[in-house]
C-alpha cells in the first residue's frame, strides 16, 4: 500500500478463518489502521489482492457490507437516544438484525435499556458501541483498540463479551490493540506488524518459541534456590521431580512473555 510516494504496507499476506479471533499488534505507524481500513472497504489500496467474505472490498456492495461489523471509537452523536430505541432503530437497516432483547442481554445492557446513551458510564458506553457494531449480526467484526481507557473490571467484562460473541455466534473477529495482555488473553492468533511488514503470525506460545525457545525453571530444595533454562520443560521437570532426596518446593516455570517476544521482534526490525 502506498500513500503518495511512500510505501506503508509491503507484501502483507494473511488469512483469517471463520470463527477465529485474530489480534493485529504493532507499534504506532506500523500500518494497522491502513490494513483494517482496506479490509473494511474504506480505503482504496494501491496494489495487491484482498478478499473479505468472498468479495474484494473495493467492489463490496450493501449486502457485503451488512456482513461486517465495525466498532468505532465511541459514538458521540447519539447521546439523546435511549439505548433500546437506538438499537431497535439501527437494526432496521439490516436484513437479519439481532432481536433487541437478545442483543441487550448479550452486551449486558438490559438494565440500562431505558437510559439515554449520554448518561451511560464509560464501560457501558463501550458496550453500546459494540452493540451498535454487531446489531446486524455480522459474520466478521473489526474492533479497533476496543478497550483503550478501560478500567480492569470494564476490560474483563469486555473480553467476556467478545468471547461470548465468538462462542455463541461463531463471529470472526479481527482486533487491533496495543495491550499485549489483551492480545494474549483474547486471540487465537496474533499477527505482529512493524514498518508495514508481518513479522510473525501464530499463537502467543508459538511466537514466544520462535524468539526464545527456552523457558526458565525455578525451584528450591533443601533450603537452596535453583534456576535452570530448558527447551523441553516437561521432560526436565519430570526428571527433577523423580530425583531422590529432599522434596522440590516452590516450582515455577516462566515462559517468555508476549511482551518479551514482541519487543525482541520489533527491535530487531527497527535495528535492521
Ligand atoms: N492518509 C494518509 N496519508 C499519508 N500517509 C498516511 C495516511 N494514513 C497513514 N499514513 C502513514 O502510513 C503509516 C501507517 O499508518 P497507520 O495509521 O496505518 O498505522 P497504525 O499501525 O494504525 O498506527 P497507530 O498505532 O499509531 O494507530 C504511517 O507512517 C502513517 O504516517
Amino acid at each position: 500500500m502506498r500513500y503518495g510516494t511512500k510505501d506503508v504496507l509491503h507484501g502483507v499476506d494473511f488469512e483469517v478463518r471463520t470463527g477465529e479471533l485474530v489480534a493485529l499488534l504493532g507499534p504506532n505507524g506500523a500500518g494497522k489502521s491502513t490494513t483494517i481500513e482496506i479490509l473494511e472497504g474504506f480505503r482504496a489500496r494501491s496494489g495487491g489482492e484482498v478478499e473479505v467474505l468472498g468479495t474484494d472490498p473495493a467492489q463490496g456492495d450493501e449486502t457485503w457490507r451488512a456482513g461486517l461489523g465495525i466498532v468505532l471509537q465511541s459514538w458521540r452523536d447519539h447521546a439523546k437516544w435511549r439505548v433500546r430505541e437506538l438499537l431497535a432503530h439501527l437494526g432496521r437497516y439490516y436484513p437479519d438484525p439481532f432481536d433487541t432483547d437478545e442483543l441487550l442481554e448479550l452486551v449486558g445492557l438490559t438494565g440500562q435499556q431505558g437510559q439515554r446513551a449520554g448518561t451511560l458510564s464509560g464501560g457501558q458506553r463501550r458496550r453500546l458501541d459494540v452493540a451498535i457494531g454487531i446489531v446486524g449480526r455480522p459474520r466478521l467484526l473489526f474492533l479497533d483498540e476496543p478497550t483503550a481507557g478501560f478500567d480492569p473490571q470494564a476490560r474483563r467484562e469486555f473480553h467476556e463479551l467478545v468471547h461470548r460473541l465468538v462462542d455463541v455466534e461463531n463471529t470472526t473477529v479481527l482486533l487491533t490493540t496495543h495491550d499485549l495482555a489483551e492480545a494474549e488473553k483474547l486471540a487465537d492468533r496474533i499477527l505482529i506488524l512493524a514498518q508495514g511488514r508481518i513479522l510473525a503470525d501464530g499463537s502467543a506460545v508459538e511466537l514466544a518459541r520462535t524468539v526464545a525457545g527456552k523457558a526458565e525453571i525455578r525451584w528450591t530444595r533443601g533450603g537452596k534456590h535453583f534456576v535452570h533454562t530448558a527447551d523441553e520443560v516437561e521432560d526436565y521437570v519430570r526428571e527433577l521431580l523423580a530425583e531422590p532426596g529432599e522434596p522440590v518446593r516452590d516450582l515455577e516455570v516462566r515462559r517468555t512473555s508476549l511482551e518479551d517476544t514482541y519487543m525482541a521482534m520489533v527491535h530487531r526490525t527497527e535495528g535492521s
